[in-house]
């Protein structure tokens, strides 16, 4: 049956255009010849169009975007320091209030170490996990303040906001990706001195259990999981836990397998209220943009789970596959961003 989605492209800053074209291409590729169709509009959000407008996200584009049934973004920010961006907040004003508004409380962040992918763990095994990171409470929702601003008495407060509304959802999600994976589920927090908190988030798994019986439960404060991701990756199988833990321990798990530019994810609401959105871990990384070094298989990943998403199970296998057999083959030669997904796009016509 013919499937017709409308999809928002939101390419943003930095690398984040370059990634995104590469992502497109192989969309098109994948759907070339299907029943599947993409209609794309672009979205020019993010740095460059607060620097031309003053606009960050108006509540007119936030409404455009949600008529869409997915969206694809590159990555968003501006050269960390920038004078002019100092009052623009892109990050807050952009990317988190799209994750809020669009309560995409289920930040997924797949890991694996693809065949042919070095990582920097002298023995690393089989790492295969996937981080349920929860996205629109803990510390990343402004509620904060500072007073005495630039004297020696400057206080700063930033509150991390966890509800058990907000946690309970995010923990089910979880234990439904540990059944369908593994049957492991780890808790990721800082219990012994975040009380309050960890107290929520360790009674709320711990009642999820109880429905749960084939999923094996376990906890890591989150200092102790960096050490067993880098010297136990394996014994991973799903981790749930906030979005400011999540969203450093997922640098981290990009790092240990193969590198920040193949970690994909995506921005959920699980229940299809609103349109979920998919992008690569990484930001827009000033140091390379405009140059075609950036690796875009993490955007290209991304599109693997925007389509897996939509219900285009087949589809996404194929660029799953397509993107191995790309990872599969690289050598020590460096490609462009455009030469690799030229790459995937052609594996994708093969199979
Ligand atoms: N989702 C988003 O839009 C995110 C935006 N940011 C923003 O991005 C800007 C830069 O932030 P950073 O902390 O430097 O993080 P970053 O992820 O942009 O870069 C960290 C390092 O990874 C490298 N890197 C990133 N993506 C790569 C790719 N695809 N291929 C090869 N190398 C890659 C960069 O060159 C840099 O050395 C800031 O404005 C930040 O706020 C940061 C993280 C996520
Ligand atoms: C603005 C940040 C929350 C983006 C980021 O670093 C992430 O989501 O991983
Ligand atoms: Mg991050």
């Amino acid at each position: 049956m013919p499937q017709s989605f409308k999809l928002a492209v939101i390419p943003g800053d930095g690398i984040g255009p370059e990634v995104v074209a590469e992502a497109v291409k192989v969309l098109d590729a994948v759907t070339e010849g299907t029943d599947l169709t993409f209609e794309k509009t672009h979205f020019s959000l993010g740095a460059g169009r607060f620097l031309e407008t003053g606009d960050v996200l108006t509540d007119g584009d936030l409404a455009a975007i949600e008529q869409h049934d997915a969206i694809l973004l590159g990555a968003v920010g501006g050269v960390p320091g920038d004078p002019r961006l100092a009052n623009a907040n892109i990050e807050r004003g952009l990317l988190l209030r799209l994750r809020f508004s669009l309560d995409h409380y289920v930040n997924l962040r797949p890991t694996r170490l693809f065949p042919g992918i070095a990582s920097p763990l002298a023995d690393p095994g089989e790492v295969d996990f996937v981080v349920v990171r929860e996205g629109t409470e803990g510390p990343y929702v402004g509620n904060g303040g500072a007073i005495r601003v630039g004297t020696p008495h400057e206080v700063a407060n930033e509150v991390s906001v966890n509800t058990a509304f907000g946690v309970e959802r995010v923990v089910r999600y979880a234990f439904g990706q540990a059944e369908s994976r593994r049957g492991r589920l780890t808790l990721v927090h800082k219990t012994n001195v975040l009380t309050f908190a960890g107290s929520l988030w360790k009674r709320t798994v711990d009642a999820v259990a109880a429905e749960h019986p084939s999923v094996v439960v376990d906890y890591l404060h989150v200092d102790a999981a960096t050490i067993f991701l880098v010297t136990n990756p394996a014994r991973f199988d799903v981790i749930v836990t906030d979005n400011l833990f999540g969203d450093i321990l997922t640098d981290l798990a990009a790092a240990i397998s193969g590198g920040i530019g193949l970690a994909a994810s995506g921005n959920i609401n699980p229940e299809g209220d609103f349109p979920s959105m998919f992008e690569p871990v990484h930001g827009s990384a000033p140091d390379i943009a405009g140059q075609q070094k950036a690796d875009p298989t993490a955007a290209i990943l991304s599109v693997a789970l925007l389509l897996r998403h939509l219900g285009a199970a087949d589809a996404a296998d194929r660029v799953d596959r397509a993107v191995i057999a790309d990872l599969a083959a690289r050598g020590p030669s460096h490609r462009t961003t455009a030469e690799i997904g030229d790459t995937i796009a052609a594996l994708l016509t093969q199979n």
